[in-house]
């Protein structure tokens, strides 16, 4: 039956394929009509329009049959959705407990990766697992694109249900307080990004200097005990804040301890502390949010830098500078940016947009910390791969170098001068350019976040009830998780042979880069929330391992057995074991 629905009237349920097409064919009918009346009607068009006519109306054109077009998809959709719910929903089934387990969670620390394929093997790609203390719907295989890409599932609502995050780091910040606005995305992809190739010299020589002054320049089988501590220096950003600001030991200590507060007040580093404590730590501390007296170092250290860039402006001006040295002159760090955008941000003082720079250190400084130490780990695990790094290093700069030779020797020969950016002080340096030719380096990193992201991970929140494309029903508040076993480990077709193994060249001459995100890689999520930091944590961490590589020959284990321990993420595990490092001739 077909009707004339009333607004607030459901729909009457088709319940034959007829009665489907129905309404399918009308809308093609009435596209079919307004194209042609459209049509039509150019007969009667005045001249100077019939001489617009190909632009004019086919972009209207288009626009009429694109708006047609949803509507068919609409209609089935919801046709579809009234169909389904004549039947009871499939139930998502549970996963047997082992014997003696009461919960999942033992048996998933003991071996992340046989838990899921067992779970994935008795009940389908969507099950119901009690872990962490909840019961959470975990979703496999495309099931996973599904979580990402429909908005009624949120990541940020799942951590701000589970441990009041939002309200915490709003404590931080006075304005843009909408997660809608976006603002560290903005700042990340307009200003932070394109301008990567800029920033990298600085980066290199800040983080050479932190590995030099922490590991020492000529050491025979030196221990550290915990590398973590002197990788957190080098990583720690001078990008943000620039150099006059964030080489001040203040600042440097305030963006390593941040986190540290951070996560003391989070509870991350004890597995045992239940969501529900962690909410409460952060609501409580939101009153008192430790970070608000960082956030406040911050912007004394930065008042004087910012001072002093005031008056160097004022001198270029009264000198007469033209546009172009202006801006030449002018610092180019991410502080810098946000005063000159203050009006576009809506930023409302100094110490608002130090806030923002520590919700920026807080989402990168950690992550970037964390994976630079893994891929660390892993040189020790596998020592082979460090000659393959520092031979590829070696012969991409050999390369360059010889390139930048001859460009210098052309441009003599034609009687042109040679410019500053071609000085022969330069030709080894890791640049940009030099990273992008290190095939064997990104895939060395690209394979450790992939066989280093805990498998059950990127919690989701359903914010109503919706149903899944097999016609499970995740209801309002619903928790999820991604089986990453299901994409990453065992998932052959995506990675090839062997995909449980790390082996660190497998995307050499692919096109799989360490920042291509996609459902069979998941380290920086996907979809609308995909980390936008992943460039320049690709960046950071190139440069961390290209450094460790040229500078050591080799870095051990003190005690082997400790590997295992850091090779995997789990949620809760702060490992860092002790490295032994060798220093090359
Ligand atoms: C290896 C290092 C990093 C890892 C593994 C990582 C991972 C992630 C993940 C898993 C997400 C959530 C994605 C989702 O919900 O789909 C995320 C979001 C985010 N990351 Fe990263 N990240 C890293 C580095 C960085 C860096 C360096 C920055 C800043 C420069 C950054 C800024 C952000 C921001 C702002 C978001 C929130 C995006 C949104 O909600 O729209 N991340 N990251």
């Amino acid at each position: 039956m077909i009707g004339v629905f009333h607004a607030d009237t459901p729909p009457a349920v088709p319940t034959d394929t007829f009665s489907l097409l129905v309404p399918i064919f009308l809308a093609l009918v009435s596209t079919a009509y307004i194209v042609l009346s459209k049509m039509l009607g150019m007969h009667h068009l005045n001249r100077e329009r019939q001489q617009s006519f190909p632009k004019t109306y086919l972009d209207s054109l288009v626009n009429t049959l694109d708006q047609q077009r949803k509507k068919i998809a609409n209609t089935l959709h919801n046709y579809k959705i009234q169909a389904d719910k004549s039947r009871p929903p499939p139930p998502i089934p549970t996963v047997s407990l082992r014997a003696g387990d009461k919960t999942h969670d033992k048996e998933y620390r003991e071996n992340q990766d046989k838990f899921l394929i067992r779970c994935r093997a008795e009940t389908g790609p969507v099950f119901k697992l009690s872990i962490h203390r909840l019961q959470i719907t975990v979703v496999s295989d495309e099931f996973i694109r599904e979580m990402f890409l429909n908005k009624n599932f949120s990541n940020v609502d799942a951590l701000n249900e589970l441990m009041g995050v939002k309200t915490f780091l709003h404590s931080l910040i006075k304005s843009g307080k909408n997660h809608d606005a976006r603002i560290q995305n903005s700042i990340i992809l307009e200003h932070l990004t394109p301008d990567l190739p800029r920033y990298l010299p600085e980066m290199v020589r800040a983080l050479e200097a932190a590995l030099v002054e922490g590991f020492g320049s000529n050491v025979k089988g030196k221990v550290f005990e915990s590398p973590v501590t002197i990788i957190q220096d080098m990583v720690a950003g001078t990008v943000f804040m620039g150099a006059e600001v964030a080489n001040n030991p203040k600042v440097l200590e305030t963006f390593v301890m941040s986190m540290h507060d951070f996560a003391g007040v989070l509870g991350l580093n004890d597995i045992n502390i239940p969501f529900w404590r962690r909410w409460l730590n952060l609501k409580l501390n939101h009153f008192n949010n430790p970070l608000k007296h960082r956030v406040r170092t911050l912007a004394e250290a930065a008042t004087p830098v910012i001072l002093e860039r005031r008056r160097r402006e004022a001198r270029l001006i009264n000198e007469g500078a033209d546009a172009p040295q202006f801006i030449k002159e002018r610092p180019h760090d991410i502080l810098q940016k946000m005063l000159d955008r203050f009006d576009k941000y809506g930023f409302v003082d100094l110490e608002d947009i130090c806030g923002h720079i520590m919700l920026l250190i807080l989402t990168s400084v950690h992550t970037t910390i964390d994976a630079s130490t893994a891929m660390v780990y892993y040189l020790a695990t596998y020592p082979e791969t460090i000659p393959i790094l520092h031979r590829e290093q070696i012969q991409v700069l050999d390369a360059i170098q010889q390139e930048r030779q001859q460009e210098r020797a052309s441009r003599l020969s034609k009687g042109l001068e040679i410019s500053p950016d071609l000085d022969p002080s330069h030709d080894r340096d890791l640049t940009t350019k030099a990273l992008k030719r290190m095939a064997h380096l990104d895939s060395f990193q690209r394979e450790v976040l992939r066989c280093r992201t805990e498998a059950l991970t990127h919690f989701h929140m359903a914010r109503k009830e919706t149903i899944l494309s097999n016609g499970m029903v995740i209801s309002k508040y619903g928790m999820m998780l991604a089986n990453l076993t299901s994409t990453h480990a065992n998932n052959a077709a995506a990675h090839g042979l062997n995909p449980a193994k790390f082996q660190p060249w497998r995307y050499v001459g692919t096109f799989k880069t360490m920042t291509k995100v996609g459902v069979d890689f998941l380290p920086f999520g996907m979809g609308k929330h995909v980390c936008p930091g992943r460039f320049m944590a690709s960046q950071q961490t190139k440069i961390v391992v290209s450094l460790m590589v040229s500078k050591f020959e080799k870095i051990e284990f003190q005690d082997p057995s400790q590997a295992a321990r850091v090779l995997r993420t789990q949620h809760g595990n702060v490992a860092s074991p002790a490295l032994v490092f060798t220093s090359r001739e």
